[in-house]
């Protein structure tokens, strides 16, 4: 499919997708979000994928949703229509590990945006913020729920109280992104770690990503329990055998996604 909101690349089992409304600082409009979820379902499917990489641009990730395209919608309308649902959804469905690598402006559902994908790396220069505030709203693509989960109760509070961005440093320590980088190795540090994840067998990575994702919706209990159940089925594929002989014949292991 022709894309006109971003760009899709695809090299060495990783692809890249990027979000590119530069005039409008990324601004997720319709267009773009639905142009977006059909690629990451397209690399989802695609045999020759096994990592995915969101990126915008230096200045922006993503500014938020598209103010304009919202301002004039009344409550029948969004509540009818559902908005924002679709793109939850179908972002959570992704199997295949999804790395943000954010470099500029992460505000509202930018944030949310990255938020939704596996891990975040960003640059130094990244700025997060929930500033749906400002804007007489509050968070809709899980600005109030996953940044509590990610970042505790008071500083997520602080970002949806106050509206303040919150720059690359305190989005490490505060534990949102996993690695800050300088601007200029951004890509190369989110491709790299896209390679590695490459390098493994895809039927591991699904169940690993599945595994810490259940870790937000069960008890620990049923956690744990769960990801034991899953550690056993692991025990059924030739990949664990492979994984564990090249361990022991101290070779490079073979995953065959079998
Ligand atoms: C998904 C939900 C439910 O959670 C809701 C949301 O996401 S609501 C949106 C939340 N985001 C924001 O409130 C951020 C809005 N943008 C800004 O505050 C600023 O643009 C900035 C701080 C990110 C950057 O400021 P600056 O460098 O001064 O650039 P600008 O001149 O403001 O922007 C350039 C250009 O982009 C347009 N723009 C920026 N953000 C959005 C947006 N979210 N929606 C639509 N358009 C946006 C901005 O209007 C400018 O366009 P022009 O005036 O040049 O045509």
């Amino acid at each position: 499919m022709a894309f006109e909101t971003i760009i899709v690349d695809v090299e060495d089992h990783v692809a890249l997708i990027k979000l590119n409304r530069p005039d409008a600082l990324n601004a997720l409009n319709a267009q773009l979000v639905g142009e977006l979820c059909t690629a990451l379902e397209e690399a989802d499917a695609n045999d020759k994928v096994r990592c995915i990489i969101l990126t915008g641009s230096d200045k922006a990730f993503a500014a938020g949703a598209d103010i304009k395209e919202m301002s004039t919608k009344s409550f029948v309308e969004v509540y009818g229509e559902n908005l924002f649902a679709m793109v939850n959804d179908r972002i959570i469905a992704i199997r295949k590990p999804i790395i943000a690598a954010v470099s500029g402006y992460a505000l509202g559902g930018g944030c949310e945006l990255a938020m939704l994908c596996d891990f975040i790396i960003a640059s130094d220069t990244a700025k997060f913020g929930q500033p749906e505030i400002n804007l007489g709203v509050i968070a809709g693509i899980g600005g109030t729920q996953r940044l509590t989960r990610f970042v505790g109760k008071s500083k997520s509070m602080d970002m949806n109280l106050t509206g303040r961005f919150m720059n690359a440093e305190e989005a490490e320590r505060a534990g949102l992104v996993s690695r800050v980088v300088p601007a200029k190795k951004l890509l190369e540090e989110a491709t790299s770690a896209a390679q590695k994840i490459a390098e493994k067998s895809s039927l591991t990575t699904a169940a690993a990503k599945e595994a810490v994702n259940r870790s937000y919706e069960l008890t620990l209990n049923e956690g744990i329990l769960f990801e034991r159940r899953v550690f056993h089925s692991m025990f059924a594929t030739e990949d664990q055998k492979e994984g564990m002989a090249a361990f022991l014949e101290k070779r490079q292991a073979q995953f065959r996604d079998k």
